[in-house]
């Protein structure tokens, strides 16, 4: 009931005012037939009365006509501000480390208003229905307060028949939601096994490597385990019905039968025998059990809601005030010290970072290198204040990463993850999405192409800037994994011209060809006055372009320079360069060419 707060007062005392004309209609409708039918038993003037009791049936058809339209309405309006509202809880939190827990990402899911399967429900629904429950059951009680005028045990004899019919029904509803629940994991695996056969991504590989009819019957017999106990259910509750029958409709027929019986035959009687007749049976209709779906389908999402706002630091999503714009930063780059750095991912016992020292300057291109799982995207990760260090400090500019306002800090930083996220969007907003909350602007997007050569695939594409970055979209392209790196290098040049002063680069060539690498990076080596830059790639013959090249080893920096100084040290470095040079001189295409011109 509280969500109905997002829905507006205006539109939720609209529906509330329909759904009370509604739920008050049978019991009105009744009572309008008791005086109709007195008023013609005693021949007395009826041309008002009629047209009074037309209005009134005008009247409930309209309110019913209203009732789905006004309720659609409330509906979408608190989906729509819960989804506001969560959208802001999961972003508003500085660190990445909760949303990375798996019981986090199910609370998410489930409160986001977007239902997956048919027993779930949006807040909005659970909500409405919620109200329309209410009112139904004001509607029962003056129903039931016609009958008692008529006999004191009508009341009771027709309510407690009505009650039980509908929590033996709710009940056995609520037992198949459960099922339904219960058999999701089933289903999520059924569903998998088909999309694994049928869908182009996956399907590409059923096919090459030819077990397609084994998803079939992987799916099928998925799909049997989720649905049998269904069926069971189903089959006995349909069973049940003759027992729920019994129950209800004998003392129903009885009722009915005496205040038939007892109606003398005089206008009066029949007359009251109608109202009775009547608001009998609307007690019987008002009371259905279909709002347990929408109510108790609604809840889990509400609670999950509730435990995301406990649990999720950091957020207040009360107000409905759109994202704050970002200020625009420009200026000098910063000043990034690791102080003693050390960091455990939570759940996992490994230090990745032991004491770590390192210094990322203002005007300098640093180059972070070191052996797979050494911890350089950890060290993004810590430096975009994703996570905050376990022991020791990093400072901006002499102040520490955690006492500065984190957001403020990330406009300053232009980032290219090794897993970037390919948005099915279109390519335009592909790039603008690199600096968020400020006005997008198009020269600084088609200046940002013109950076990385992407302006080039950007011409050849059907709709040019605006072709969809997916083939699952109307229009929509497929790009290769080196152009999808150029349109991430490019969401990165676009930040920079907006205003970011460190440009943070994870392996943000290995797609690209050696020509395309080579040109990227002398486009970068140029931006070097404007921004700081931090470069982690395997390929060390570009990596010898850096100013200082560290090397990561056990959670430290063991080794420190320029190119040459670490080749003279004979160090690690020095062994991985020469082995990578061999390689490509032996012919593997995996790096520049050891003499090629820098
Ligand atoms: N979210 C996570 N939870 C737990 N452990 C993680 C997580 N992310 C990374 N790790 C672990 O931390 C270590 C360092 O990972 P990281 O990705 O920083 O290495 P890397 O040097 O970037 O490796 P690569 O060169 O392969 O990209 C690895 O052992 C990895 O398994």
């Amino acid at each position: 009931m509280r969500t109905l707060r997002d829905g507006g007062v205006a539109p939720v005392a609209v529906l509330l005012g329909i759904q009370l004309v509604s739920g008050l209609m049978p019991a009105t409708t009744a009572l309008a037939v008791k005086f109709l039918v007195e008023r013609l038993a005693a021949r007395g003037e009826t041309t008002l009365p009629l047209l009074a009791f037309g209005a009134l049936i005008l009247l409930g058809r309209l309110a019913q006509t209203a009732l789905g339209p006004a309720a659609y309405l409330v509906t979408q309006r608190i989906d729509g501000a819960r989804r506001r509202q969560l959208i802001r809880l999961v972003t508003a939190g500085a660190t990445a480390d909760v949303l990375e827990r798996p019981a986090t990402r199910e609370l998410v899911r489930v409160a986001r208003a977007d239902p997956e399967f048919w027993a779930e429900r949006t807040p909005g629904e659970g909500a409405t229905a919620q109200l329309d429950l209410l009112v139904r059951w004001a509607g029962v009680a003056v129903s039931a307060v016609v009958l008692t005028s008529f006999a004191w045990w009508l009341a009771p004899f027709v309510l407690v028949p009505a009650v039980a019919i509908r929590s033996i029904w709710r009940r056995q509803f609520l037992e198949h939601i459960q099922l339904e629940r219960d058999g999701m994991v089933t289903g999520i695996e059924a569903e998998h096994w088909k999309r694994t056969a049928i869908e182009w991504t996956d399907g590409k590989e059923s096919r090459t490597f030819g077990f397609g009819s084994w998803a079939v019957d992987r799916s099928r017999h998925h799909a049997l385990d989720m649905l049998r106990p269904r069926w069971l259910a189903g089959t006995r509750s349909v069973l049940e019905q003759w027992k729920i029958a019994a129950v209800v409709g004998v003392p129903l027929v009885i009722a009915f039968a005496l205040v038939v019986w007892r109606a003398d035959g005089t206008g009066g009687g029949v007359a009251s025998a109608a109202a009775v007749l009547g608001s009998g049976w609307s007690i019987l209709n008002l009371l259905g059990f279909t709002d347990a779906l929408d109510i108790e389908g609604a809840v889990p999402g509400v609670r999950a809601f509730a435990r995301l706002m406990a649990e999720l630091p950091g957020a207040d999503v009360g107000t409905d005030e759109l994202l704050k714009s970002g200020d625009k930063h420009g200026g000098r780059a910063p000043l990034v010290r690791f102080e003693g750095v050390s960091f455990t991912y939570p759940g996992n016992g490994q230090k990745v970072l032991d004491g770590l020292d390192l210094e990322v300057r203002p005007g300098e291109l640093l180059a972070i290198v070191g052996l797979n799982g050494a911890g350089k995207t950890t060290i993004i990760k810590l430096l975009t204040g994703l996570y905050q260090p376990t022991e020791g400090r990093i400072t901006v500019d002499g102040i520490h990463l955690a006492d500065t306002d984190i957001d403020s800090w990330r406009r300053r930083i232009s980032v290219v993850f090794q897993d970037f996220v390919q948005y099915h969007l279109p390519v335009f907003d592909n790039i603008a999405l690199g600096y968020g909350g400020v006005p997008v602007t198009s020269s600084l997007v088609h200046a940002a192409a013109r950076d990385t050569g992407l302006d080039v695939i950007v011409a050849g594409l059907p709709d040019g800037w605006h072709t969809p970055l997916a083939r699952t979209r109307p229009g929509g392209v497929d790009l290769s994994g080196g152009q999808w790196q150029k349109v991430v290098l490019t969401r990165a040049m676009y930040a920079l011209r907006q205003g970011a002063r460190l440009l943070v680069l994870d392996e943000p060539t290995a797609h690209l060809d050696v020509r395309a690498e080579f040109e990227v990076f002398h486009g970068l080596a140029a931006l070097k006055d404007r921004a700081g830059m931090v470069l982690i790639s395997h390929r060390l013959s570009t990596v010898r372009l850096a100013d200082r090249i560290v090397l990561l080893d056990g959670g430290r920096i063991v080794e420190s320079g320029t190119h040459a100084q670490l080749m003279s040290a004979e160090g690690l470095y020095a062994d991985l360069f020469t082995t990578q040079a061999e390689r490509f001189n032996q012919g593997f295409n995996d790096q520049l060419d050891e003499e090629e011109p820098v």
